[in-house]
C-alpha cells in the first residue's frame, strides 16, 4: 500500500531497477518536506492524516516497511477512547472538579445527563465546553442554550471550546512554576484575542489562579501527552479540503470531548 502510494507519487525513478528505485524512494520519502509527507501519506489511515503527520517526526526511516510499521505502532499506541466511562483523563477529572461538576446535587446531575443525551442526538457529537472558564451553573446554562443552534454552529463552537481547553492546559503544563523575568517591553495582546488577558478574565470563573495560569513553563507543556491534538490542529490548519477538515473535526469532538452524559454526570 505505502509503496504504490510512494511509487506513485514520484513519476519516475532516476535510476534503472527496482532496488535503487526503492531506495531512493525511501530516500526520497525521508527527505520529504512535512507538508508533502502528509499530502502524499495521509489517506493510509481514513481521514485520520495526524497520525502520518505524528509519525513523520520518527524519519529517517530505513525501508517503507518501517514507516509502515510506525504507523502501526502509532494506532497501537492510541489510548482507550475518553469516552468510554472511567476513562477521563487527570486533567478531565481535574477541570470538571474545578468548575463543580463534582459536586452536582441529584437535579442537576440527572438534569446534565438528560441536556448531554440530547445534544448528542441532535448533533452527532458530545459537548464541550471549556470548563476552567465556568462553574457548574454557566455550563448548564450553555449546554442548554447551546442544544438550540444548528449543527455547523455546534461543531465549530466545539473546535473553539477544544482549543481553549488547549491552551490553557499549556499554561498550566503542570509542570515547575518558571519565574520568567518579564520582558523589556510588555507587548500586550491584541484587545480582540481570546486570549488577551481582558477576555480570559472577563469570562474567568475558574478555579485555578490567573497568575499561575500565565507564569508556568509553556516549554513543560511541549513534552506533556497533547502533541497529539497540536498535530491535528496542525495538521486542520494545513489541510484545505474541507471534507479533511471536517473529518479531522468530528476527531477532534469525538475523540477527544471528553464528555459523555455518564462522565459529566458522574464527575
Ligand atoms: N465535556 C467537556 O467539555 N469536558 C471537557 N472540558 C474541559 O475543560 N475538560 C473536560 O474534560
Amino acid at each position: 500500500m505505502l509503496q504504490k502510494l510512494v511509487q506513485r507519487s514520484f513519476k519516475h525513478c532516476p535510476t534503472s531497477g527496482e532496488s535503487p528505485c526503492m531506495n531512493m524512494d525511501i530516500a526520497t520519502v525521508n527527505a520529504l518536506p512535512y507538508e508533502d509527507f502528509v499530502d502524499i501519506l495521509g489517506n493510509v489511515v481514513e481521514k485520520c492524516p495526524m497520525i502520518t503527520a505524528a509519525v513523520w517526526s520518527g524519519r529517517p526511516f530505513l525501508s517503507l516497511a518501517a514507516l509502515e510499521a510506525a504507523i502501526r505502532e502509532f494506532i497501537d499506541a492510541l489510548p482507550e477512547s475518553d469516552l468510554q466511562s472511567g476513562s477521563l483523563t487527570r486533567e478531565s477529572h481535574e477541570e470538571q472538579a474545578g468548575s463543580g461538576m463534582g459536586a452536582l446535587n441529584s437535579g442537576e446531575a440527572s438534569r446534565m445527563a438528560r441536556l448531554n443525551q440530547e445534544y448528542k442526538e441532535r448533533f452527532g457529537f458530545p459537548f464541550v465546553i471549556c470548563a476552567r472558564m465556568h462553574d457548574k451553573e454557566n455550563i448548564l446554562r450553555q449546554l442548554s442554550a447551546r442544544c438550540q443552534n444548528e449543527r455547523a454552529v455546534e461543531r465549530a463552537r466545539g473546535i473553539e471550546e477544544v482549543k481553549k481547553i488547549c491552551h490553557l492546559r499549556g499554561e498550566v503544563g503542570g509542570g515547575p512554576v518558571v519565574e520568567v523575568s518579564p520582558p523589556v517591553e510588555e507587548v500586550s495582546p491584541p484587545a480582540v484575542s481570546p486570549w488577551s488577558p481582558e477576555v480570559m478574565e472577563e469570562s474567568w470563573s475558574g478555579s485555578v489562579p490567573l497568575p499561575l495560569l500565565r507564569s508556568s513553563s509553556f516549554f513543560h507543556f511541549m513534552r506533556r501527552f497533547w502533541n497529539q491534538i497540536l498535530m491535528c490542529l496542525s495538521v486542520r490548519l494545513r489541510f484545505s479540503a474541507s471534507s479533511t477538515r471536517r473529518g479531522l473535526e468530528m476527531y477532534l469532538l469525538n475523540r477527544n470531548s471528553f464528555s459523555s452524559s455518564s462522565s459529566w454526570a458522574r464527575v
